[in-house]
């Protein structure tokens, strides 16, 4: 098997005073070497629960998970040194320049100073290496927190979020040192929810939602599966609108209304649309097929398209029922 990240079935329950939170309900994930991996999901879908349990910082309650081939958190002693992860936007001395910041970290791992000015070179900082952090723009301190997990030339790097807060320049920059970084060999896995960044640089995705995979595969394979499924309908009167997407509802369509017409998908056939609709005495005046970007096929797999008159709100884990945490590691 070539796949440097597996994770089977990893289950977490939170506890706290409000009651009991199902974070990962069942997670499965797998990234093959050499890849760059999106891993995708709304906010509090889990996926920071997922990478924090994967470098043993939070036990699961189930589930099993393993890294470079190394069942873990067993194996982290020994992997620990072959992956390199920013979970947590780290802090940083802003009086310290980037090379000093790098020298420090280099010494307390025992990696050679002369990886400094190689990691310097790869994130693009060699010009302001001297400078003092914190005449650092949001960017760059980014790239210096990528610089630091590579010091030790990691064959796996782990980033949570690492385009949050940046500007569309500053995305730009952290796109082509993902790419070459896979390049070099190395495997990247990055969450995020944004989604046309992870469109462009990952060969790979994996969509979280509410502590469970709903799609994985190459980003073209999750396109491909799901764009038959995305229909642009038109209907004779605009103000027909809202009572069309009732009736495509009831039989099983998502729909999302725009102001002139409507997105529906989720049906086998749709034929199905024009049926129900002239059952109605709705006559459709156009139905096309959408060529649907990985947006859309997020937003209709994790259940987070808006829907007329609902307010979604943020956290989208379950509250679980009852109290089922097992205590123990291990299925
Ligand atoms: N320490 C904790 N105690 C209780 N609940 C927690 C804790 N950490 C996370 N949760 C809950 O677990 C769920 C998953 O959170 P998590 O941070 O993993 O999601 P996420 O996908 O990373 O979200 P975001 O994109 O907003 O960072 C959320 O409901 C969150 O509120």
């Amino acid at each position: 098997m070539n796949a440097v990240l597996e994770i089977q079935g990893l289950r977490k329950t939170y506890r706290s005073r409000k009651g009991v939170r199902r974070a990962l309900d069942g997670f499965d994930m797998v990234v093959e070497a050499g890849q760059v991996h999106g891993f995708l999901g709304p906010n509090g879908s889990g996926k920071t629960t997922t990478l924090r349990t994967l470098l043993g910082l939070i036990r699961p309650n189930g589930g099993r998970m393993a890294l470079l081939g190394r069942e873990v958190p067993q194996a982290l002693p020994e992997v620990a040194g072959l992956v390199g992860a920013i979970v947590e936007s780290p802090q940083f001395f802003g009086n310290f320049s980037a090379r000093d910041t790098l020298s420090l970290l280099a010494d307390a791992g025992g990696v050679e100073r002369a990886r400094v000015h190689e990691v310097l070179e790869l994130v693009g900082l060699r010009d302001r290496a001297g400078d003092r952090v914190k005449t650092y723009s949001l960017g760059m301190k980014q790239r210096l927190a990528v610089a630091s997990a590579l010091l030790k030339n990691p064959q796996l790097l782990i980033l949570d979020e690492p385009a949050n807060g940046l500007d569309p320049g500053g995305i730009r920059e952290m796109r082509t040192l993902m790419r070459n970084l896979a390049e070099s060999g190395m495997t990247v896995v990055l969450s995020s929810h944004i989604l046309g960044e992870i469109q462009l640089i990952c060969d790979s995705v994996t969509i979280i939602s509410a502590g469970r995979r709903v799609a994985a595969g190459s980003v073209a394979d999750v396109l491909a599966q799901h764009a038959a499924s995305a229909v642009r309908v038109r209907v004779e009167s605009v103000a027909d609108l809202t009572g069309s997407a009732g009736a495509l509802r009831e039989i099983g369509a998502q729909v999302v209304v725009e102001p002139d017409h409507l997105m529906v998908s989720g049906l086998a056939h749709p034929s199905a649309i024009t049926r129900t609709l002239a059952a109605r005495g709705i006559y459709v005046s156009e139905l096309a097929p959408v060529a649907v970007d990985l947006e859309s096929v997020f937003l209709e797999l994790t259940g987070t398209a808006p829907v007329e008159g609902e307010h979604r709100q943020v956290d989208e884990s379950a509250a679980a029922p009852a109290p089922t945490v097992n205590g123990g590691w291990g299925q």
